[in-house]
Formats: structure tokens, sequence, C-alpha cells
């Protein structure tokens, strides 16, 4: 399949068997940029409408030649959410639920494209930079590929279950005396001077990978659009991603248009809202970020100039909530649909029902929120937000005094 890189902010091209994050000219971040014509051509079209849903099903638009290294990744449930729906009041509200992916997180759509891109690039290893769910998805895929892989952790900041599962993959995990920013910059660095593969989003390979989430909502809701998409926005790859998703369906003659992309982020780590209600094409990056929800404490988002496009373009916005109102919406989730997400998911939730009490989202709207990371995730946090057990007795009169009082 042909296709090459395109810098998004000079228009310089690059070949597709470079080794490349960012464009040599003017540093702006690169874009996959396909021969559509010839997509529409060779797609087969019956098996579009047929095939159940899986990252690999739209492999005719993924730059992988090779056979992927693949964990059966995608093909996660996209749940009709009527209780939560009347809870918030939009018409239709659906949860695109990316906890169900193999490690966990949407981050494994990325991964098995951007591994298998290290591969047939001739890499022998993968790094990143990772608030946890990254490293987590380097490390399986770099197990199952057979390669070393690197993250860097900002020390003290990463949600449990996220450290244990990128230790018994083996990667090698480092902890950074700083935030997730710092190591994004310190592992960048690295791999411009090693010959080692750089796979946080600033790789648009990986990128690709995550627009699969675009092309799974339109096929699981019978090849319909939605009005809208909201989702947590952390380092801004998935918005950037999935909106690339909803437009090359629509350049393909699949679908006819596209849905607002709305990106929700915590009031402690916040650029892109910030820089979407001044108007500003690009952000001004927060120093000390923070929020209970780790996976997007995130001041120095490095997609954001895609970001602040693919919002403005699609006719979306961009809010932010407080912690108590992405635990509340955690809750819900939980309590009303019997979804369990991480503290970040959850924003996607709290940011609906924060735009639509404030009527700058219509109630007959049907709408998508994507729920980016499991709830057994952070167990911790779970912990902290929800009422203690209650230890008793072993006995009847002390069970009874317990279920029933
Ligand atoms: C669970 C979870 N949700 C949301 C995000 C934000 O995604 P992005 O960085 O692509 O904006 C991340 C990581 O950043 C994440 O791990
Ligand atoms: N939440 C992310 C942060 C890194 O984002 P990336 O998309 O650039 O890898 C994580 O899980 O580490």
């Amino acid at each position: 399949m042909d296709y090459y890189l395109k810098c998004i902010e000079c228009g310089a091209d690059f070949d597709k068997t470079e080794i490349i994050y960012t464009c040599r000219k003017c540093d702006g971040l690169l874009d996959v940029i396909y021969d559509y014509d010839e997509i529409k051509k060779n797609m087969d079209m019956e098996k579009l409408k047929t095939a159940p849903p899986s990252v690999w099903k739209y492999k005719d638009l993924l730059p992988i030649a090779i056979e992927p290294v693949s964990i059966r990744e995608g093909g996660t449930p996209l749940y009709k959410c009527d209780r939560l729906a009347k809870k918030i009041g939009v018409k239709e509200l659906y949860v695109k639920h990316e906890g169900m992916n193999p490690t966990g997180s949407f981050k494994d759509r990325g991964m098995t494209v951007g591994v298998s891109k290290a591969i047939e690039l001739g890499m022998k290893t993968v790094a990143c930079a990772s608030t946890g769910n990254t490293s987590a998805a380097l490390a399986i895929y770099g197990a199952k590929a057979g390669i070393p892989s690197v993250v860097l952790l900002p020390a003290g900041k990463v949600a449990l279950g996220k450290i244990g599962q990128a230790l018994m993959h083996g990667a090698k995990v480092i902890m950074i005396k700083g935030n997730f920013d710092d190591a994004l910059a310190l592992v960048r660095e690295l791999c411009e001077q090693e010959p080692i593969y750089l796979l946080n989003s600033v790789n648009p390979y990986r990128l690709e990978g995550q627009k699969t989430i675009a092309f799974e909502i339109v096929d699981q809701l019978g090849f319909q659009v939605p009005d809208r998409v909201v989702l947590p926005v952390g380092n801004a790859g998935n918005i950037t991603a999935i909106n690339k998703g909803f437009k090359e369906f629509v350049t393909l003659g699949i679908t006819d248009k596209r849905p607002k992309m709305t990106g929700i982020q915590t009031e402690g780590a916040c650029p892109i809202v910030k820089a979407y209600r001044a108007d500003a094409d690009d952000i001004t990056p927060e120093k000390n970020p923070e929020t209970i929800a780790t996976a997007i404490r995130i001041g120095d988002p490095v997609n954001a100039r895609k970001a602040l496009i693919a919002i403005k373009e699609s006719g979306g916005m961009a809010e932010s909530v407080t912690d108590d109102e992405l635990v509340q919406a955690q809750k819900d989730l939980a309590q009303l649909e019997g979804i369990g997400v991480e503290p970040a998911s959850a924003t996607s939730v709290a940011g609906l029902k924060k735009l639509v009490d404030a009527g700058l989202i219509s109630k007959d709207e049907t709408v998508v929120c994507v729920t980016t990371g499991h709830l057994l995730k952070d167990p911790e946090e779970v912990i902290s937000v929800c009422t203690e057990p209650v230890t008793v007795e072993a006995n009847l009169e002390a069970l009874r005094k317990a279920v029933f009082e």
C-alpha cells in the first residue's frame, strides 16, 4: 500500500522508510497520508459490513505490510447506556469501553501498529514515557514481538496496576524524578541519539492504530455516525486519531458526515481547554499539572496542535471537570451501567454532563463517550473514593446487623 508522512505545519513530505517522528524542516507533527483512491478501489465492502470489528479488520487503512504483532486488540463493546442517558439528560448515549482491550486500555490499538512498525523498520528496541497505560501496552507488545522495551514513568504518580503490567511483561522500568512531560522530553532525546524506536503518540504510526476506534463506532452503529464523540484528553493523541478515522471514512465514501469531537480534561491539567477557550492555535504548557486522574496528568501535550485542529474542524469543543465531578461520573458508570473505568476515562461522562447542564450540548444528540481504561488499572483510587468495607465477627447475628442496619 502506498503512503507517506506529511508535516501538518509546512507540508513537507517524508518517505515511509524514514525513521522520523516530527518534521525535519520545522519540527511540526506528522500525519500518515494514503492513496485513498487506491484503497477505495481495493476495499472489500462486503467484508467491511459483515466481519466483526477488531483493529486488523481495517488493515487496508493501516500502514503495515508484515504480519502484525497482535494479541487481538480492538473489537471493544459499544454499550447503549439508557440509565446513564436519563441521568445526564441526552436522547441516546453509548459508551465505547476501551478498557476491554487486552491490557485494559486503548493504547493496545496504537501499540499493535506501533510495535509492528518497529519490526518492519528493523528496530531492535522500543521505548516510551508514560503515565502508565502506554508503558503497559508497550511492555506487552514488546514481549510478544520478542524485543526489549524501556519505559520512563513519573515517580510516585503511576497507578499500581499499570506498573505491575510493565514489570511483569519484562520492560525495563525507569522512574523519573519529574513529571510525565519531563519523562517524555527525556525519552525523545534518547531515541534521537540511540537506535531505539519511540512509541509515544508523537509517532504518527501509533495513532493510526487508535483511529480504528472511529471505524468501530461507525461499524457498531450499523454504519451510522453519532452526532458527537466525547473523550478524555491527555497527551492529545487519541482525539486526533479518532477524528482522522472519521475523516477517512468520509473520504472513502463509507459515511457522509463526522461527529463533533469533544475533549475533556481536568481542572488541574487543562492546557487544551484553556487554548480552546482563548481560541488559540496552540497551548501554553502547564508546569505543575495535578489531578486524581493520573493518566491525564499532563501539562504539555505533544499533540496539542493536532487536537486543537481536530476540535475546531469537527465543530467540537473542550471542557474541564473537577476531580469530584469525574469521581461521581466513575461511580455512575459503575453503578448505573456496570462499566468499570479508571478515573481519567470518567472525565468523558463528567464532561458530557457538565456541557448538557450548561445547555452547550443539545439533549437531542446521539453521543458516544469513550472510556479509555479499565477500573482495575487504579485500585488505590477506587479504595480512596469508595466507602470502606465493614469487618464483622463470623456469626449470623453480626452478619444480620451488617446487612440490615
Ligand atoms: C486512561 C487514559 N485515558 C485518556 C488518556 C488520554 O489520551 P491522549 O493522551 O491520547 O489524549 C490516557 C493517556 O494519555 C489514558 O491513559
Ligand atoms: N496516558 C498516556 C500518556 C502518554 O501518552 P502517549 O499517547 O503519548 O503515549 C500513558 O498512558 O502513558
